[in-house]
C-alpha cells in the first residue's frame, strides 16, 4: 500500500457482496455472478475503497498500516451503494386524485389523453419556485439515501417550456451539490407535447431541437438527453430526429421505449447506440436483439407495471436468456411510480420478472451504473472505486426482496462517510 494509513475499516462483515470482476455490464449469466464473500471487510482511504474482500486478506493487504477509525459490522449484509438509474425526481405536486380514475379502469393513456397524467405534473412544475422544487426533491432524496441509494439519476420533463425544464436542471444540480447522494441529469424535454403546443408536435420538436438541447448543453446541465416514444407522445420518427441531434451536441443517449404499445422503439435504441433502453413491456424479440448487438442496457421498472395494473410485465427472463445486461429502477414520478423505494423494487423484479435475488441486485449496483455511465467509479467494492455502501439488518442477500415492504439499511456510507447510521439519515 502507497500510502500511510486507513482511515476506516469496516470488518465483521458476515456476507460481502463485493460485485468486483468484470468491467463491462454484466449480461446474461453473468448477472448471477456477484462475488460474494463470507466474513469480509472493506478498507477505505480518502474516501475511496483500499481493499475489499475476505477480511484476511484486506487485513494482509493493509499491513501494518495505522487504522484510525473501526467499524464492527457484526455480521452483517454488506453491498455496494444502490444505484437508481431512472428516476423523475424534481417536479411539483402530486396526482393522488388519478388513483380513483385507476380503480374505475380508466388507462395511463386516456388519463394523459383527457390532458391529466403528465400534463398535471407540468401545470404543478411550472408554478412551483425553484425553491419549493428544490425542498419536494431533497425530501425524496433523503428518503431515497435512507433506503440505500448512494447514486441517483435524475430527469427532468415536466417544465416542456426552456426556462421551465432550465429551472428543473437547476434544481439537481444543487441538490448534487449539497446533497450526499449524487446525481445525473438527463434533460427529457421531450416528456410529453405540452397543452399549448397541441396539434402542433413538429414544431415542439423543433423548439427542443433548436433551443433547448443547445442551452442545457451551454450550461452543463445535463450529460444525457430522453424521449418518451410512445403511442400519443413521439413517434419513432420525431424520438430519432431528438435523439440524433443530442447525440450531435455531445448527449449520451436514452430513451423510454415500448412502454405501453410495441412502436419499435428498442430497435431504435439499438440503431442509434443508446447507453440505455428504459421500460421495454411490449418490446419484441427483435427489438431486444438490436439492443443486445449494440450493448444497450435494459433498464425494467417494474414498480410501475404494477403501479399501472398492468397484465405484463417487461421480459427480464427473456432478456437474460438473450444476453442482455438488465438493470432495474423506481422510475420515481408522481404518476406511474410514487415510490421512491428500490428495496420494493428488487421484491418486484423477483416476484414479477422472475429475476433471482443476485440477478436483482446486480440489476441495481453494477448494471445501474453503467447504465449511466458511472461505472468506473460506483456500482462494485473494489480498489480505487468510491467507498458507497450498505450494511443491511439481514445476513443473507435472499432476505432483502424475501421480507417486503420495509426499510433493511442499517448503515449507509457515501465516500467514505456514515451518513445513516442505525437506520436515521444523519445531518
Ligand atoms: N412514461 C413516461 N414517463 C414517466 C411517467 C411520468 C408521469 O406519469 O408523470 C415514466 O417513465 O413512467
Ligand atoms: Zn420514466
Amino acid at each position: 500500500m502507497a500510502n500511510n494509513r486507513i482511515d476506516l475499516l469496516i470488518h465483521n462483515i458476515g456476507t460481502l457482496i463485493t460485485m468486483q470482476g468484470n468491467r463491462e455490464t454484466r449480461k446474461g449469466s453473468e448477472m448471477s455472478e456477484v462475488a460474494a464473500v463470507r466474513r469480509g471487510a472493506v478498507a477505505i482511504r480518502d474516501g475511496i475503497i483500499a481493499a475489499a474482500g475476505p477480511e484476511d486478506e484486506v487485513l494482509a493487504q493493509i499491513g501494518g498500516l495505522p487504522v484510525e477509525r473501526k467499524h464492527d459490522a457484526e455480521g452483517r449484509l454488506v453491498t455496494p451503494g444502490l444505484i437508481d438509474p431512472h428516476t423523475h425526481l424534481v417536479h411539483g405536486g402530486s396526482r393522488e386524485h388519478e388513483l380513483d380514475l385507476k380503480l374505475k379502469g380508466v388507462s395511463y393513456l386516456e388519463i394523459l389523453a383527457q390532458g391529466g397524467g403528465i400534463l398535471s405534473t407540468v401545470r404543478s412544475t411550472r408554478q412551483a419556485t425553484e425553491e419549493e422544487l428544490y425542498s419536494k426533491a431533497k425530501q425524496s432524496l433523503d428518503t431515497m439515501l435512507s433506503l440505500g441509494v448512494t447514486t441517483a439519476e435524475a430527469k427532468s420533463g415536466y417544465g416542456l417550456t426552456l426556462e421551465d425544464e432550465l429551472k428543473q436542471l437547476r434544481v439537481a444540480r444543487r441538490l448534487n451539490q449539497e446533497h450526499p447522494v449524487d446525481l445525473v441529469s438527463t434533460f427529457m424535454g421531450a416528456h410529453m407535447v405540452p397543452e399549448e403546443y397541441k396539434g402542433r408536435s413538429g414544431e415542439f420538436v423543433r423548439l427542443v431541437i433548436e433551443q433547448m438541447l443547445p442551452e442545457v448543453k451551454r450550461q452543463g446541465l445535463a450529460e444525457f438527453c430522453d424521449v418518451f416514444c410512445e403511442h400519443g407522445v413521439f413517434s419513432v420518427e420525431e424520438s430519432e430526429q431528438i435523439l440524433l441531434a443530442a447525440k450531435e451536441m455531445g448527449f449520451g443517449l436514452k430513451i423510454h421505449a415500448d412502454e405501453i404499445e410495441p412502436m419499435g422503439g428498442a430497435q431504435l435504441a439499438g440503431k442509434l447506440g443508446c447507453i440505455s433502453a428504459e421500460h421495454l413491456i411490449a418490446a419484441s424479440d427483435e427489438g431486444l436483439e438490436a439492443m443486445r448487438q449494440a450493448g444497450v442496457v435494459a433498464v425494467c421498472l417494474p414498480a410501475t407495471s404494477f403501479n399501472l395494473r398492468l397484465k405484463q410485465h417487461a421480459r427480464a427472463r427473456r432478456m437474460i436468456e438473450m444476453g442482455l445486461a438488465v438493470a432495474l429502477s423506481t422510475d420515481y414520478n408522481p404518476g406511474s411510480s410514487p415510490t421512491e423505494s428500490l428495496q420494493l423494487v428488487m421484491t418486484l423484479g423477483c416476484l414479477n420478472l422472475g429475476m433471482t435475488p443476485e440477478e436483482v441486485l446486480t440489476a441495481v449496483t453494477i448494471n445501474a451504473a453503467h447504465a449511466i455511465g458511472k461505472a468506473d467509479t460506483v456500482g462494485s467494492l473494489e480498489a480505487g472505486k468510491q467507498a458507497d455502501l450498505v450494511i443491511f439488518k439481514a445476513d443473507k442477500l435472499a432476505y432483502l426482496p424475501y421480507h417486503f415492504g420495509i426499510n433493511h439499511v442499517h448503515t449507509v456510507l457515501k465516500r467514505g462517510n456514515m451518513v445513516v447510521s442505525d437506520g436515521t439519515l444523519i445531518r
